[in-house]
């Protein structure tokens, strides 16, 4: 029938994948990390054939660029595989796109318009929009907002207790972002543990370089981390997550730095990055076991924010039944996996250390037997939904 080509500019990385219609297999994919640090690894898989160069990409456009390039050199094999459409991750999608939505104009202007919404993201998500539709300008080209799962949290969880006319005119509440992954994640485990979505009551930890916590009750989101923004929550690679707003009127006033310059700082110079140097997980463990004081610090206080949000969804769930890690580092991260649910047991929330140690791509089971909350780790695929949401729309 032909297939769908789908891009996904995350704050770290470029990912894409051209999917078959039909069967659903990835025909390619290829995902460029490290963006915007010194060298990023570029790795393409087209047929079965995989290759990976080591590439500086300064930004999102750059990256963007090193993918188009690939498929110019592809061009007659992606005739052959016959794009039918190209679905587009927007993280904030706000109030206009709370489903697939067909790109036009006015979408285009929308997705900018929210752009100092989600500043990491929306500004790649734009420039992927409008050089794909220059590329391939002949087909149908789809977005899929992040926040399109969370559109229908309970108003408790979507409002902030901030006054009510203020909020409703320049309409801020939480939208929450990850949603694409989130709802993924949480029908893979539920169709992998073989019950049914309604019945079951989740948490879902999406661990990337950004990072959110979701409770998921029969298979709708009732909370989520993110916010107004994807600042909320979750200590992440470069963000502060949750933080006191009264820090940023105290550095306003107290350090001399503007609203701008504090945006760039909770958003670009904190996190795991603001406390130990690094940005990346695994630089960060390397830090720690060479004995840095600050990297020790980073990981504790990243560790700890996660099992707070552990334990209120889980007083928000009532009877947990799910806990899934996902993303690059819930997929890949038995220290944090680990950490981030150690004391938890009296809950009934175990970690078997053998089945956590588990390499692999498949969604598995890393509790014990007959636990009474089942802990998984499922490999998130954000294009594979988002391919399916943009062949529904068209
Ligand atoms: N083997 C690994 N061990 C620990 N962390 C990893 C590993 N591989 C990737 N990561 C982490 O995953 C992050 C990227 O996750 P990903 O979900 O691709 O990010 P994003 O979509 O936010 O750009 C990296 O910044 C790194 O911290
Ligand atoms: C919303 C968000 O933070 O996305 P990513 O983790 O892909 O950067
Ligand atoms: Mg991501």
């Amino acid at each position: 029938m032909g297939s769908v080509l789908v891009l996904n500019s995350g704050s770290s990385s470029l990912k894409y994948q051209l999917v078959d219609a039909d069967s659903e297999v990835a025909l390619a994919t290829g995902l460029i990390d490290r963006v915007g640090e010194d060298l990023s690894n570029v790795k393409h898989e087209v047929g079965g054939e995989k290759t990976t160069r080591q590439l500086p990409i300064p930004d999102h456009a750059a990256a963007l660029r090193t993918v188009l390039a690939l498929f110019e050199e592809l061009g007659p094999r992606l005739q052959d595989a016959g794009i039918l459409a190209v679905g587009h991750r927007v993280v904030h999608g706000g109030t206009a796109f709370l489903k697939a939505t067909v790109v036009d104009e006015a979408a285009e202007a929308a997705v900018e318009a929210l752009s100092p919404l989600a500043p990491l993201h929306n500004p790649a998500n734009l420039t992927g929009i409008r050089v794909a539709r220059q590329l391939l300008p002949q087909v149908p080209h789809v977005i899929v907002a992040d926040t399109a799962f969370f559109t229908d949290l309970p108003e408790e969880a979507a409002t902030y207790a901030l006054e009510k006319e203020i909020a409703e005119k320049y309409q801020v509440r939480r939208y929450g972002a990850h949603g694409t992954s989130h709802r993924f994640v949480s029908r893979t485990a539920a169709a992998f543990l073989g019950r049914d979505v309604e019945a079951v009551n989740q948490i879902v930890l999406h661990l990337g370089n950004g990072a959110s916590a979701s409770a998921v009750r029969g298979g709708r989101a009732i909370d989520t981390s993110m916010g107004l923004t994807p600042l909320e929550g979750l200590v992440m690679g470069t963000r502060t997550g949750d933080i006191d707003p009264a820090v940023a009127f105290h550095l306003h006033r107290n350090a001399g730095l503007s609203i701008d310059q504090i945006d760039v700082l909770f958003n670009r110079q904190s996190g795991v990055k603001g406390l130990s140097g690094v940005t990346d997980m695994r630089e960060l463990h390397e830090l720690i076991a060479s004995g840095d004081a600050d990297a020790k610090r980073a990981l504790g206080v990243y560790l700890l924010r996660l099992k707070k949000y552990v334990g209120s969804y889980h007083a928000e769930l009532g009877r947990l039944d799910v806990i899934s890690f996902t993303a690059g580092i819930g997929e890949n991260d038995d220290i944090v996996r680990a950490g981030a649910l150690a004391g938890l047991e009296g809950w009934g929330i175990h970690v078997d250390p053998d089945r956590n140690a588990v390499r692999g791509g498949e969604p598995r089971v890393i509790s014990p037997d007959g636990a009474p909350v089942t802990v998984l780790v499922v490999p998130t695929n954000e294009e594979l939904e988002i391919t399916r949401q943009t062949l529904a729309v068209i």
